[in-house]
């Protein structure tokens, strides 16, 4: 058990900005320049060992050069799983006896690292690897993940501080233990450091993890397990396995041990997983804690109030950073027609002028979408919207695959609500608008609410508060990150905890006390100091 000291107060790492002629962007431009001319072998590491996966190899490229091959990856196969699953059964013992205090150490020395000389690592291997630009990388691979370690390990500090209250002769004390069994991580391609926090926030709490990043965020997956190796983090804590995680679900959600799952990705996949568990719930020793945070239609309501240029800013910026490809991204917008005539065409020239490239030449806005799969996607969305008589391609709508998976930023305007262009995540660089009559706000707050089956991110933009008032009223339950007069992405750690319900999650919040304890199943341990040695009560006299 821990004594409780005291941890660092946290406080939000600053964006660094990457100006021409400063001397973080030559740093890291010439990390990218080295990491792009290396071919890393992009192994598992299972009990602090690395190896390649047994299963077929799998090339990953860079998605806006998609010629150019950064390193090769495998599918883990059954026999792989299982060795991972032992390695952390194995650790367990050790890493739960590690106090508190050593186990926050590990973690903040990461992110001291990750703040000083891995910083540059990160955020190249993720420019590369997720065609990020410098700005989306650095705020990502560096800063965001840099707060998850940092604050996860002041919020835990608060836990263990949460103990009973003891009456007289008595003493009542928590015992704040892991799951009884191994947390299994599986993480989506698009945040690295997500994909460093699902295995982190256990790991912190004393739990040994099975780690399962996407493989088309392997690169920088790969240079995240060696920043904790740096940092101390024993052999066996954190076991990664590499690939498309079928061979996750077959072995490690089917093993008696298994005690929790903390994942990000797609709504699809979190039921696909939800349902494998729920087949093996006979062969579980536990019930396992299951958190899952998912997918998003996010929203922006405009009333006839909004200020037209924030709205316009917060449009570009919330649909088009990382090319869409945010949980939160705006990708549903609903404008009253006054302030529509007043942003129609500034919106229009404003997407017209963003440049999506090679984001290793740093003056792009943005890069290509991850890989194929998502560019199919979004050309057959884009091709579905020309077709449609109620929907107007405004802007954008174009795609080419010839070097990279480049897909326009694009606005699509709809006449139908229920459209499929307002209901489906795209994940992609496209923005849905719904342009109302300025009488019917109330009842596009109510259109908002019941059209999508997801309740992640969204904003309103008025500057009149009974509107706002209203709108914050009627969407309550329409998402679990709420902004007013603001993008809806963006959420900062510590500031804006994160996470969504209805099909979007879980709702447990990354990076916050809320996540932690999912992660801890506390004993209440009874203390009597002197016990009572006659069984009668005064009434039996
Ligand atoms: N709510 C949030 O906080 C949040 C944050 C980031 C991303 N997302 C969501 O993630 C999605 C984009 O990420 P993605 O494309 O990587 O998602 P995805 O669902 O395709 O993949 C997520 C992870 O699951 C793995 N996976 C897929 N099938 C599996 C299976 N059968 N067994 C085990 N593992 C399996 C993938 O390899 C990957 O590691 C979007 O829907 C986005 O909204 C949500
Ligand atoms: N936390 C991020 C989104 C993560 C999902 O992709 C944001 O707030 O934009």
């Amino acid at each position: 058990m821990d004594a409780v000291t005291s941890v660092p107060v946290p406080t939000n790492e600053p964006v660094r900005a990457y100006a021409p002629g400063s001397p973080e962007r030559e740093s890291l431009r010439r990390r990218v320049a080295s990491l792009e001319g290396q071919s890393h072998e992009l192994t598992m590491t299972i009990g602090g060992v690395e190896r390649m996966a047994g299963g077929d190899r799998v090339d990953v490229v860079q998605p806006h050069d998609h010629r150019h091959v950064l390193g090769v990856t495998a599918q883990a196969t059954h026999q792989d799983v299982a060795d991972a699953v032992t390695a952390a059964r194995a650790a367990a013992p050790a890493w739960q006896e590690l106090s508190f205090d050593e186990r926050a150490a590990v973690l903040l020395r990461a992110a001291d690292l990750l703040a000083g000389p891995w910083r540059d690592t990160l955020n190249a291997a993720t420019i590369l690897g997720q065609s990020k630009s410098v700005q989306q990388a650095e705020i990502d691979a560096a800063c965001e993940l840099i707060d998850f370690l940092r604050f996860n390990v002041h919020f835990a500090r608060g836990l263990l501080a949460e103990q009973p209250r003891s009456g007289p002769g008595q003493w009542n004390r928590f015992d704040h233990r892991p799951l009884d069994g191994f947390v299994v991580a599986i993480t989506p391609f698009n945040f690295t450091a997500i994909a460093g926090n699902l295995p982190l926030a256990p790991a912190l709490m004393g739990n040994t993890v099975v780690w399962k990043p996407s493989p088309t965020q392997q690169l920088a997956a790969h240079h995240t397990m060696r920043l904790l190796e740096a940092a101390g983090l024993p052999p066996g804590v954190v076991n990664m396995v590499t690939g498309d995680g079928q061979a996750v679900s077959e072995v490690a959600l089917a093993d008696p041990g298994f005690a929790g799952l903390h994942f990000t990705g797609s709504t699809r996949t979190f039921k696909a997983l939800w349902r494998a568990m729920a087949a093996n719930l006979d062969t579980y020793r536990s019930y396992p804690r299951v958190v899952g945070e998912t997918g998003g239609k996010d929203f922006v309501v405009a009333h006839p109030s909004a200020d037209p240029g924030a709205l316009v800013t917060a449009l570009v910026r919330g649909a088009f950073e990382y090319q869409g490809q945010k949980c939160s991204a705006a990708s549903r917008a609903y404008i009253a027609r006054s302030v529509w005539s007043s942003v129609r065409d500034q919106l229009v020239d404003v997407t017209k002028s963003l440049s999506y490239g090679d984001v290793t030449d740093f003056s792009h806005f943005g890069g290509a979408v991850i890989d194929a799969r998502a560019f199919a996607k979004h050309q057959d969305a884009l091709a579905a919207a020309r077709s449609d008589d109620t929907v107007e391609v405004l802007v954008g709508g174009g795609c080419d695959d010839s070097v990279g998976y480049f897909v326009e930023p694009t606005v699509l305007v709809g006449s139908d609500p229920r459209n499929d262009i307002f209901t489906t995540e795209f994940f992609g660089p496209i923005l849905s608008v719904f342009v109302y009559e300025d009488e019917d706000f109330e009842d596009i707050l109510d259109v908002v609410d019941t059209s999508t089956p997801y309740a992640l991110t969204g904003s309103v933009f008025a500057t009149d508060r009974v509107a706002i008032e209203r709108a914050g009223r009627a969407l309550r339950f329409a998402a679990g990150n709420f902004y007013v007069n603001d993008k809806p992405t963006g959420a900062v750690v510590g500031q804006q905890p994160f996470g969504g319900s209805r099909g979007s999650g879980t709702n447990d919040k990354a990076g916050s006390a809320f996540n932690l304890l999912r992660w801890t199943s506390p004993r209440t341990i009874k203390e009597t100091f002197v016990p009572p040695t006659d069984h009668t009560y005064p009434h039996m006299a």
